[in-house]
């Protein structure tokens, strides 16, 4: 099965993160998570990230730091995340699609449901602020 490469983004101002729930009809729908997307045969990682993030939640991205790369088998679909903390930006994120979007603080994400995969990336996180 191919991999299928996703550029995603971790939205960060001060200790909270901006997250927006997937809407139901998608793969892993109903769930919460980073905003971003599939990167194109075109594109760098880079620029799929700030392509995304502009589409996804209307924001300008300025900086991209990596966190980790996670590879997933959902069974039906092999993901490679590409992880990127973002904390330079222009614009206020928001559901850009319709979607719902919060802010939420690093020590609360695991309140919220997300994709299998996600679990490490709020791993990461929550070593980051101890
Ligand atoms: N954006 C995003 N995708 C994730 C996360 N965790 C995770 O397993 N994925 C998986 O990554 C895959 C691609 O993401 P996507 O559906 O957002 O891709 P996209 O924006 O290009 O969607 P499109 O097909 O509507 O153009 C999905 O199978 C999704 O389930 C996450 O935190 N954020
Ligand atoms: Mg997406």
């Amino acid at each position: 099965m191919k991999k299928v490469e996703v550029a995603v983004g971790v939205i960060r101002r001060n200790n909270q993160i901006f997250i927006t729930k997937r809407p139901q009809n998608l793969h892993q729908g109903g769930k919460w998570e980073f905003p971003g997307g599939k990167r194109e045969a075109d594109e760098s990682m880079d620029q799929a990230l700030v392509r995304e993030l502009r589409e996804e939640v209307g924001i300008e991205t300025h900086g991209q730091l990596p966190l980790l790369v996670i590879e997933h088998d959902y069974g039906d679909k092999q993901v490679v995340l590409d992880v990127r903390i973002v904390e330079q930006f222009s614009g206020e994120p928001h559901g850009q699609e319709g979607q719902l979007g919060a802010w939420v603080a690093i020590s609360a994400l695991s309140d919220y449901e997300f994709p299998e995969a996600n679990k490490v990336i709020i791993e990461k996180l929550l070593e980051r602020i101890r």
